[in-house]
C-alpha cells in the first residue's frame, strides 16, 4: 500500500512535545492514537457530545482503501467515552481535518485533557464492487431473509 499522506494543520503538533505526531502505542497495534488538538482541558458533561479536531489532515487517496476512527476500549468502557458517530469512516478522498465526535455516554463528567489520545484510527481495505440491479438473486441462500436474531440467542 502508498503511504497515506498527513498533514499538520496545527504548529503545535510538531511543537509541543506532548502533541507528537500519532503513534502507534506498540510495534503490533493496529491503531494509531489521535490526540485532542485542544489548547485548555475540556470538559465533556454526562451525554454530552463535542466536535474535537486532531489537528491533521491524512490524505488516503488509494480508494480502495478507507480510515475508521474506533473508540479506544480504555476510555470507552471505564469512562463511557465513547464517538457520537459510533464509528467513523474517513474517506480516501477526505483532505479536510481528521475530527473526532467525542461522545460521553456515562453519568458523570469527564476531562478530555490537551494533547489525550482521544480515539484511535485505522486504515482498511476497501472492495468497491459495481451494484447489479436484478429482479431476482442468482440464487437462494439457507440464510435468505433471515436477520435480526433469527436464528436465536443460544
Ligand atoms: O468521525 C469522523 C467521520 C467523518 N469524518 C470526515 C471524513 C469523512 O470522509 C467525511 C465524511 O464522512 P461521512 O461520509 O460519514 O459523513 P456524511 O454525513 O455522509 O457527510 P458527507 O456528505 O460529507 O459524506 O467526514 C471525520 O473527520 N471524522
Ligand atoms: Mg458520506
Amino acid at each position: 500500500m502508498q503511504a497515506v499522506q498527513v498533514k499538520v494543520l496545527n504548529p503545535k503538533l510538531t511543537q509541543d512535545e506532548a502533541f507528537s505526531l500519532p503513534t502507534r502505542a506498540t510495534d503490533g497495534s493496529a491503531g494509531i492514537d489521535l490526540r485532542a488538538c485542544i489548547d485548555e482541558p475540556l470538559t465533556i458533561a454526562a451525554g454530552a457530545t463535542h466536535l474535537i479536531g486532531t489537528g491533521l489532515a491524512v490524505y488516503i487517496q488509494d480508494p480502495n482503501y478507507a480510515g475508521m476512527i474506533l473508540p479506544r476500549s480504555g476510555l470507552g468502557h471505564k469512562h463511557g467515552i465513547v464517538l457520537g458517530n459510533l464509528v467513523g469512516l474517513i474517506d480516501a478522498d477526505y483532505q479536510g481535518e481528521l475530527m473526532v465526535s467525542v461522545w460521553n455516554r456515562s453519568n458523570q463528567d469527564f476531562v478530555l485533557q490537551p494533547a489525550e489520545r482521544m480515539a484511535q484510527y485505522i486504515v482498511v481495505p476497501v472492495a468497491r464492487p459495481e451494484f447489479e440491479v436484478v429482479n431476482e438473486f442468482s440464487d437462494t441462500s439457507v440464510r435468505g431473509a433471515g436477520g435480526f436474531g433469527h436464528s436465536g440467542r443460544q
